[in-house]
């Protein structure tokens, strides 16, 4: 499938308007957004993330700079076009508590419904699919007030998708929820991308997984501005160390994930292997112990098929290794 750079922003810079003048947020940046991709954007606590996706939703002009939609510019775009062209989900809590999920859902079709709101047999038909691609059927006929954060945040995108808008711009769709739900939603979110060939473009917190399953970062921070491009090569190119290296947390470029620097003090020699060999090393690094294989220290542990050594004695488990440690005399060698 071709990739279409269907948003363009060219010099974009966002902000608000002050009394005394212009406050910018993000300094002028050039990037796109491309069809059939899931796109994170990504940067701490007050960053400018809500600001850039309100101003590329139009909800708020840009301090300087132009936002292009399919080749056009976005102020160009009356309120019914912008209605059929960009969907928009927001983290808040949508006060609809006297609706159910299909009234919900079918909201998502009133660009094209008439005065009224009648929907047609195509309408149904929409809302149905958008439903079903989001598999929460089985709820169609449930209170909104009535549902879990999950399963709410799964009717908005729902929405989204029945107003069948080339672009969708999602505010933090994962938060609040657990892992398991926030993994869902990004799945959910890369498969429709990619089936549907739309446009999706959404702001988290959640680094781990965007790594893992965005198609494409953007990073935003008041110092560095933003860059973008894939998750790897942002990983090896040092932009995701420097957006989010912080004292006490470092990038692993090798596993492409973050780690928590612990300053280790004391060293263990840890003798073993395979996934216990893994969660002692987890456990010793956690109470300031370094483990090698190789090297010569006072306190020696051995895994066991069934047990632990410390410096000889056994311990079943490892809270039990843990404890054993405090009272380990050294060994001599
Ligand atoms: N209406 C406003 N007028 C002036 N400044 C604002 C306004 N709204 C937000 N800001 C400022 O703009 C900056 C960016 O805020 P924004 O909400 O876009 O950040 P964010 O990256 O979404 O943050 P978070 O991750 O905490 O949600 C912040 O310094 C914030 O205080």
């Amino acid at each position: 499938m071709e990739r279409t750079d269907t948003v363009k922003v060219s010099r974009l810079a966002t902000g608000y308007h002050g009394r005394k003048g212009d406050i910018v947020v993000t300094q002028p940046f050039d990037a796109a957004l491309y069809s059939g991709e899931l796109t994170c954007l990504l940067g701490p606590n007050g960053a400018g993330k809500s600001t850039l996706l309100k101003t590329l939703s139009a909800f708020q002009p840009p301090v300087s700079g132009d936002i292009y939609i399919n080749g056009r510019i976005l102020s160009a775009y009356d309120d019914a076009e912008l209605a059929r062209t960009i969907g928009v989900v927001l983290t808040e809590k949508v006060n609809v508590s006297s609706m159910t999920v299909r009234q919900l859902v079918a909201l998502g079709r009133s660009p094209y419904t008439g005065f009224w709101g009648a929907l047609s047999h195509d309408d149904d038909a929409v809302v149905a699919e958008a439903m079903a691609t989001v598999r929460i059927d089985a709820l169609c006929d449930r209170m909104v007030s009535t549902l879990s954060d999950g399963e709410r945040q799964k009717v908005m995108i729902a929405k989204a998708l029945a107003q069948e808008t080339p672009v969708i711009f999602l505010d933090e769709p994962t938060a609040f929820l657990d892992y398991p739900s926030k993994v869902d939603i990004m799945r959910l979110l890369h498969r429709v991308a990619r089936r549907r060939d739309i446009t999706i473009f959404l702001s988290t917190h959640d680094l781990e997984l965007a790594l893992q399953m965005a198609d494409r970062l953007w990073l935003i921070d008041k110092t560095h501005g933003v860059v973008t491009g894939t998750p790897e090569d942002l990983s090896l190119d040092g932009s995701v160390a420097r957006y989010f290296d912080r004292s006490g947390v470092v990038f692993d470029v090798d596993k492409g994930s973050f780690a928590i620097d612990w300053h280790p003090d004391s060293c263990v020699r840890l003798v073993g292997a395979g996934p216990r060999y893994t969660m002692v090393r987890k456990a010793l690094l956690r109470n300031g112990y370094r483990c090698s294989s190789d090297v010569i220290c006072d306190i020696v542990v051995e895994i066991l098929p069934d047990s632990y050594l410390v410096n000889g004695r056994r311990c079943a488990d490892i809270a039990g290794l843990l404890d054993e440690l405090t009272t380990a005399i050294p060994v001599t060698e």
